[in-house]
């Protein structure tokens, strides 16, 4: 595409020297730039891409976009804007000719349950012979075929690319969790939603966002940029959880058609008659459409919520309740949430990703209700994040569980063991047990587990690694505890 008309999407706010050129792709990082890139310099929490522009012109870069006059004169057109984060948004969703304009856009945001509720809906839609996109924290799936993605939602000019992929691969509905992180920065600026979820608002991320009114308002986005119009072809809907109090707050803000689910609360879907047990849930849903029996195979009050989350989305796009019923009760589990593993030992360990304060509630209030034995948890917190959570969480831990272990998550440049000490100031008289490497405490727990007990090991899920400092190790709480479980038949 040529730079002029590409830039045409800025209106007359670029800046520059007129020259054109021939452009053929767009990066914001200089190690991918290819012949004839435009390279966006991007000022990061880390570094400063504007330090890179001389290394994208030698590696052939045809243009580039800053947003001040670069150290060095450059003989190429330098194209100079007010924010190149949001003019990346901009000018990918131009260069890859408005992708997410071609299919339809599911957005999920909220504290605890993306994930989950996105592989739901995206289960739904595959039983009603759809075409499906998955982007989130475990990977990018298009068309079943995965990629590897670093943030839960990539930036920019990645997720356009992305985006242009699934036109490609005529994806008809993509699904998307929509990180608050993304939201405030502008990654999914341009992003043409059709439905926007909401799950929860509980505490995570205050490192990020300072507070919780600030860390609800960015979720809120999601909500306020479904648009300001209407269309009779491509009606746009807000799903919110009734139960949840931002909802409200989102109703206000949206001019979409809201559609409300929720347990507590009177709403538009509803489960009633919840029946929870260790092999599965079962529910009277109750939808404009009728009231069905529904049996999930997952466990747990949050996982009935994720279950209405996405039959208020399958209601919104026309799917039959039947069809996305069966759907859901053929689903056995998302990959690191409330996965059990099982080596022929008399104990139950259930692994889970519950790395914030409410979702480690959940998972421990829902083995609460079935666990015949003592309950024993292992968890520990996040380096380089939210460090308020970390008391709270080891509150919870000894709350509920007899045995409470803690250890490390993904330390990252933190002291492992100064987490553990914030943990520690949470729980300050109670009982509990400190084992910092996390291997060591999955074999202690498993070690001292009588039958009928339950193990559960949090925090990491579904992730296959562990990061200590800047290295990343292979490590994986189901293989850990697999072996640990066989060690001790031995
Ligand atoms: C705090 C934060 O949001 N960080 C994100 C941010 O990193 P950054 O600002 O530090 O980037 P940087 O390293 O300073 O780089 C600045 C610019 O220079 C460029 N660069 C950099 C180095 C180089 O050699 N050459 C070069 O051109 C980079 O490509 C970039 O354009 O931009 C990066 C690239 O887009 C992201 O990968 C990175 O996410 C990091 C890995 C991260 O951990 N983010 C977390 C907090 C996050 O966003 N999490 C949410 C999920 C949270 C949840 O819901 O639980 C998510 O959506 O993933
Ligand atoms: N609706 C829910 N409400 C509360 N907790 C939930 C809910 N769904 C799942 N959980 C808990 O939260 C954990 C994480 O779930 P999931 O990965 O689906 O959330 P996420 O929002 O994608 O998280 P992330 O922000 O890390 O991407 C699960 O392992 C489970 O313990
Ligand atoms: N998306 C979450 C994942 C946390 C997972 C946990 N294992 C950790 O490393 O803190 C975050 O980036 O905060
Ligand atoms: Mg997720």
């Amino acid at each position: 595409m040529q730079l002029k008309k590409l830039l045409k999407s800025l209106g007359p706010y670029a800046l520059y020297n007129g020259k054109d050129a021939e452009i053929t792709s767009i990066e914001n990082d200089n190690r991918k730039v290819v012949q004839g890139s435009l390279f966006i310099c991007i000022k990061g929490f880390t570094v400063d891409g504007h330090d890179f522009a001389q290394k994208a012109f030698e590696a052939g870069a045809a243009a580039i976009l800053a947003e001040r006059e670069l150290a060095a004169e450059l003989p190429i057109p330098v194209i100079i804007v007010k924010d190149t984060k949001k003019a990346s948004s901009i000018l990918a969703d131009a260069f890859y000719d408005h992708p997410t304009q071609k299919f339809n856009l599911i957005g999920i945001t909220g504290t605890n349950g993306k994930t989950t509720t996105s592989h739901l809906i995206e289960t739904i839609l595959q039983k009603a012979n759809k075409k499906t996109g998955i982007i989130g924290t475990m990977y990018t799936k298009i068309d079943n075929e995965i990629q590897e993605t670093k943030n839960t939602t990539p930036e920019a000019v990645t997720l356009q690319k992305i985006f242009h992929q699934m036109a490609e691969k005529k994806v008809e509905t993509a699904v998307m969790e929509v990180s608050s992180h993304a939201l405030s920065e502008g990654r999914v600026f341009g992003c043409d939603y059709d439905i926007a979820v909401f799950t929860n608002l509980t505490q995570d991320h205050l490192d990020f966002h300072g507070t919780m009114d600030e860390y609800r308002r960015a979720k809120g986005l999601l909500f306020t940029r479904l648009g300001n119009v209407y269309s009779q072809e491509a009606p746009k809907f807000a799903v919110l959880n009734k139960d949840d109090a931002a909802s409200e707050e989102y109703e206000k803000l949206t001019a979409a058609i809201v559609v409300t689910y929720g347990i507590d609360k009177e709403a538009d879907i509803m489960a009633k008659d919840i029946h929870i047990t260790s092999a599965g849930t079962e529910f009277q849903l109750i939808t404009p459409a009728g009231r069905f029996p529904v049996a999930l195979k997952m466990v747990g009050k949050f996982s009935v919520y994720n279950a209405l989350a996405s039959i208020a989305a399958a209601f919104v796009s026309g799917i039959p309740m039947e069809t996305a019923i069966t759907a859901l009760e053929s689903v056995k589990g998302v990959s690191g949430r409330f996965e059990t593993v099982d080596a022929g030992q008399d104990f139950s360990v259930i692994v889970d990703y519950s790395h914030t304060p409410d979702s480690l509630e959940n998972a421990l209030v829902t083995i609460k209700e079935f666990a015949e034995g003592d309950i024993h948890v292992i968890v520990g917190c996040g380096g380089d994040r939210d460090k308020t959570k970390r008391p709270l969480m080891a509150d919870i831990a000894c709350k509920y569980a007899k045995h409470a272990i803690f250890t490390s998550d993904n330390p990252r440049s933190e002291d492992p063991l100064q987490i553990l000490k914030d943990m520690e100031a949470g729980v300050v008289g109670k009982e509990y047990k400190v084992i910092a490497d996390r291997k060591e405490a999955i074999e202690y727990a498993v070690k001292n587990a009588n039958a009928n007990d339950v193990i559960l090991i949090a925090g990491k899920g579904h992730e296959t690694y562990q990061q200590v400092g800047a290295q990343t190790f292979d490590f994986d709480d189901r293989l850990v505890a697999r072996e640990a479980i066989l060690g001790v038949k031995k």
